[in-house]
């Protein structure tokens, strides 16, 4: 409930467990609220660190953001507190860890894991657009999956509210960036169907489909839309169909995430159940 949310915690309040994952502004642990016995995720953010790379008012939104948005298929940040050094963050706990981790593992998914995935990202993702929420850094390692094999989006950290012109210095990977924002144009939600259809590829071929080996070439393979299919593994026309409609080069004729599940192969390939 929210009464809980805006209650000042303190990490006296939590008995600390075992580390989940290393990231570049601190570490996440399993955590326990000592009093409900509620299970989260910690994630412990250094201050100088965030000040020195000056990115305070991202983790602001960021928890601004995340405050307003519930949805099965999106992390739940419940909160947050910080003492003289640090800042935590009270996140849900996804037991099963970074899809990234079963991708590679794997190699690739099949096309029935591959769209039932991409289905529950579909709509969460429609649900943060009808809330104006750009996320614009949806690739594997920021797609988490929960107890029963449900995916969550997480880590709020790049999103804006649309339409945005706001760069997203290109710190991390090209790869999942649509032409617009690798142009440093102005961008709104479609970005996030565009990221939607790299990803699809991802998941089926096991790699993202711009992939280069420096800036440079994917940039240029991003801008031209250079999209090529591997003969292996096996993926069906429909498949290829599908990531077609979202990796459009126009943002406004990109398919709109609400008709996702009407394509032939998702409802073809997604499970009912979702
Ligand atoms: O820990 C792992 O590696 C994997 N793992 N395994 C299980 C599990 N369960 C829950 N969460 C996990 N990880 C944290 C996911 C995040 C959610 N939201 C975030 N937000 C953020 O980092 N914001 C942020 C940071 C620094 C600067 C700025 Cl501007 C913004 S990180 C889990």
């Amino acid at each position: 409930s929210d009464g809980n949310a805006s209650r000042q915690w303190t990490i006296n309040d939590f008995e600390i467990g075992k580390p989940l994952g290393k990231g570049k502004f601190g570490n996440v642990y399993l955590a326990r609220e000592k009093q409900s016995k509620f299970v989260v995720a910690l994630k412990v953010l250094f201050k100088s660190q965030l000040q020195h790379s000056n990115v305070e008012h991202q983790l602001r939104r960021e928890i601004e953001i995340q405050a307003h948005l519930r949805h099965p298929n999106i992390l739940r940040l419940y909160g947050f507190f910080y003492d003289k050094e640090k800042v935590y963050l009270i996140l849900e706990y996804a037991a099963r860890g970074e899809l990234y981790k079963e991708l590679v593992a794997s190699s690739h998914f099949d096309e029935r894991t591959s769209a039932s995935y991409i289905l529950s990202l579909a709509r969460a993702l429609h649900y943060c657009h009808t809330k104006h929420v750009i996320h614009r850094d949806i690739k594997p390692e920021n797609l988490l999956v929960g107890l029963n094999g449900e995916l969550k989006i997480s880590d709020f950290g790049w999103s804006v509210h649309a339409p945005s012109n706001r760069r997203k210095t290109l710190c991390g990977t090209l790869d999942y960036l649509p032409p617009e924002m690798v142009e440093g144009k102005e961008h709104s939600t479609t970005v996030d169907n565009w990221s939607l259809g790299v990803l699809t590829y991802e998941f089926l071929f096991g790699g993202p489909p711009f992939e280069a080996p420096d800036h440079q070439d994917t940039y240029k393979r991003i801008v031209r839309v250079d999209l090529r299919f591997p003969n292996t593994p096996e993926v069906s026309a429909e498949a290829k169909a599908f990531i077609r409609k979202l990796l459009v080069k126009d943002a406004s004729r990109r398919l709109p995430l609400p008709e996702v599940e009407n394509d032939p192969w998702i409802r073809a390939n997604a499970d009912p159940e979702l």
